[in-house]
Parts: structure tokens; C-alpha cells; sequence
């Protein structure tokens, strides 16, 4: 288990509540010394509660919900969607944090493959949530583990988190490197494989 029935079972407990969102963004606009009925602040917490129901749509996804589209190739080799860009939000700070994730995969034995979009698909779905990047990681190997019963699977993540980029440590630049590898993958050679494809760019 890596978490992600937790979180996938709260997704279904409640929707996406914009009049509280938008109370909450006032009240967070008065608690830091500003006025939200000043000209240009009046249209802010709507503005932000439409902007947070886009961030975090993705905690009212399931990953059923996009990879729908099978095919049965019988492709039996490795597939590699790689420099997928990512936009999340770090659940600690709720800043953003954004770089990119590459998905691989070996089908299953039956050459059950996905639509190449789907797996990018899959990565927003996970990332548009309040999040830790080793989780959005593992959430998504493992969904494809799950739903397409490939022989393997290798998900790498890259990214910034603003949050210590603009605050804090302040270190602009620093990138976490993030990875979750299943089955055929785990062997050396294949896994090296993958690895070379990913960072051959
Ligand atoms: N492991 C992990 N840590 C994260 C991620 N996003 C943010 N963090 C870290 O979460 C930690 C929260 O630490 P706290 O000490 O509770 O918060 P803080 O006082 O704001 O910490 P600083 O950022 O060091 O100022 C920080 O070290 C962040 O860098 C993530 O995706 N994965
Ligand atoms: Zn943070």
C-alpha cells in the first residue's frame, strides 16, 4: 500500500465547494493587512476559487477515469513517454511546485497498451492535488500497475518546488529527482534501458 487508497478514497467524500473557497480567500486577504473590497481586490477571491477548482481537480479523478482507451497491439516492448510537464501543489505550502515526469512501461502479456496521451493524462490527474512529489510518483506507477498489468513499470519525476525556491532555504534551481520502478523493471539491464532512454535527450 503507498497511500493511495487514502487518497483516491477521498476523493469521492466531498465536491469542490467554490462559495467556501471563496469566503476562505477573503478571510485569508483580511489575515494578511489587506482589504478585498478595494477596486482591485474585488474579484480576487472568485478569481481564486476558480484557479484552486482547476488545481485540484484531480482529486475528483480517478485514474479509471483515463485510461479507458486500451489496445491490444501485442506490443510486448518498452513504451516511453518522457518530458511530460508538470504543474503541482505542494500540500505543505500550497505553492507550486512543476517540472517533468517520464513514464515507461512493458506491456502485458497480451500487448494491452494505452493511448500515449493517457499517460500524460494520468500524471495530471495525480498532480492536480494537494501533494508530495514521492507520492504523486508512486500514486501513478502504481495506478498503471493496477489497471494495465504491465510487466513493468518506471515513473521518474523531476522537480522545482518553489517553496524552496521563493521562501525559506531559498536555493532557486534545486530539482528533486523522484522514482517508482515494478516488475521487469527492476532488473538492472532493463531498468538501464530505461534510464538511458530517459536521459538521452
Ligand atoms: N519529501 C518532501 N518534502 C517536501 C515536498 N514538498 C515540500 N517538502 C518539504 O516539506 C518540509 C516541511 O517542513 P517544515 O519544517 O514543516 O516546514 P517549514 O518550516 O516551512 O520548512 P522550510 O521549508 O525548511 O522553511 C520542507 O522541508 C519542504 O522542503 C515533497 O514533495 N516531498
Ligand atoms: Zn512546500
Amino acid at each position: 500500500m503507498h497511500g493511495e487508497e487514502s487518497v483516491d478514497a477521498g476523493r469521492a467524500v466531498a465536491s469542490f465547494d467554490e462559495k467556501r473557497a471563496e469566503d476562505a480567500i477573503r478571510e485569508l486577504l483580511f489575515a494578511v493587512g489587506e482589504d478585498p473590497d478595494r477596486d482591485g481586490l474585488r474579484d480576487t477571491p472568485g478569481r481564486v476559487a476558480r484557479a484552486y477548482r482547476e488545481m485540484f481537480a484531480g482529486l475528483h479523478q480517478a485514474p479509471e477515469d483515463v485510461l479507458t482507451t486500451t489496445f491490444d497491439l501485442g506490443h510486448d516492448e518498452m513504451v516511453l513517454v518522457k518530458d511530460i510537464e508538470l504543474f503541482s501543489c505542494c500540500e505543505h505550502h500550497l505553492v507550486p511546485f512543476h517540472g517533468v515526469a517520464h513514464v515507461g512501461y512493458i506491456p502485458s502479456v497480451d500487448g494491452r497498451i494505452t493511448g500515449l496521451s493517457k499517460l500524460a493524462r494520468l500524471v495530471d490527474v495525480y498532480a492536480k492535488r494537494p501533494q508530495v512529489q514521492e507520492r504523486l510518483t508512486t500514486q501513478v506507477a502504481d495506478a498503471l500497475v493496477r489497471i494495465l498489468q504491465p510487466r513493468g513499470v518506471i515513473v521518474v519525476v523531476e522537480c522545482e518546488h518553489l517553496c524552496m525556491s521563493m521562501r525559506g532555504i531559498r536555493k532557486p534551481g534545486a530539482r528533486t529527482v523522484t522514482s517508482a520502478v515494478r516488475g521487469m523493471l527492476r532488473s538492472p539491464a532493463t531498468r538501464a534501458e530505461a534510464m538511458s532512454l530517459i536521459l538521452g535527450r
